[in-house]
């Protein structure tokens, strides 16, 4: 069983656990079933040397939480994980070894699960939506943990991927656990800045709903997790700056950080060059990739 899962970067600005976009940078999934008992995990690439191949893996914990929902008898496995999407840096890593965990072990069950209960598993695992949605749908996602009478569940609605729009992401050579990004932000915030992120996120998505990248421009911006986080990544503000300067149509963080990713038509090449300078002017070292939105999610190929 091979799943191919995408990337996706989540908040799109002031979209926090909200928004994100699936972008075209692919993870593969291979699972296959073994006797009861055995287990053998292989890495190739991101994360090669970090992750772990027993059963804290977290792609191994979300396959017997399939199982255990579908009320199938777990047995062994082997997984192999071919990872493509660098690992801690705020391009859904984790949302992706989830998702495609998640797909696989639902095929070798027979299907079992719905798309929407896989949401929901991986979602309640991973703790906000915004990454899972698109990672298992594609394109540009809106999503959010609503009360029913069972508890609780997650609506998302999918915006066909943007038309001609790139993403330049700048990906630093440092880790930021999602964990730790979080921690630094504040338990209030200011009425104001609640209204001026309501306004915004309500822009976005409808500069999305109709390709209006002159409106994206004006409202990408937040007052909600990043200026809180900018403290964690050297130079946020002067590569946002350069990359406005170098003609992209927005910049902001890439989920929770440290990758800063900046959305543009044309100039990429000027763009992509500006940001990297403007970090290494605060000595940081970043890959710069020029991707396109994802129009599809996680797939068995
Ligand atoms: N392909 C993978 N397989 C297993 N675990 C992974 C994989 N990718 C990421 N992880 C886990 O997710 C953690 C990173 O998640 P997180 O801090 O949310 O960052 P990201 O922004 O990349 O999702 C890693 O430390 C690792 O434990
Ligand atoms: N809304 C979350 C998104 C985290 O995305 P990741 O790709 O950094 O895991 C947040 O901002 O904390």
């Amino acid at each position: 069983m091979r799943v191919k899962v995408p990337a996706t970067t989540a908040n799109l600005g002031p979209g926090f656990d909200t928004l994100g976009m699936a972008l075209e940078l692919y993870n593969i999934v291979e699972l296959t079933a073994l006797p009861q008992g055995e287990l053998v995990v292989e890495i190739e690439g991101e994360g090669i040397s970090n992750i772990p191949r027993d059963d804290s893996n977290i792609v191994i914990k979300i396959i017997r939480q399939v199982y255990a929902k579908a009320k199938m008898q777990p047995c062994g496995f082997k997984l192999k994980l071919i990872n493509h999407i660098p690992v801690a840096r705020g391009l859904g890593s984790s949302a992706a070894a989830l998702v495609g965990g998640a797909v696989a072990a639902n095929e070798l069950c027979g299907n079992v699960l719905t798309d929407q209960e896989v949401l929901e598993l991986v979602t309640t695992f991973e703790g906000h939506p915004d990454n899972v949605a698109p990672a298992l749908f594609g394109g540009v996602v809106v999503s959010a943990e609503v009360q029913n009478a069972q508890g609780s569940e997650v609506v998302s609605r999918k915006i066909p991927p943007p038309y001609g729009l790139k993403a330049l992401v700048a990906i630093p050579d440092f880790h930021l656990a999602t964990k730790k990004a979080r921690s630094v932000l504040p338990r209030q915030v200011p009425f104001e800045d609640a209204l001026f992120n309501l306004s915004r996120v309500s822009m976005v998505i409808m500069a999305f709903v109709h390709n209006d990248w002159e409106l994206l421009g004006k409202v990408m911006d937040d007052r909600l997790h990043q200026p809180y986080r900018e403290e964690l990544i050297p130079g946020m503000k002067d590569v946002f700056a350069a990359a406005y300067d170098a003609g992209a149509i927005a910049a902001v963080l890439s989920g929770a950080g440290p990758t800063l990713i900046a959305f543009a038509r044309e100039n990429t090449e000027d763009i992509a060059r500006a940001m990297k300078e403007a970090f290494e002017r605060h000595g940081v070292k970043a890959t710069i990739q020029e991707l396109k939105p994802s129009p599809v999610g996680a797939k068995v190929f």
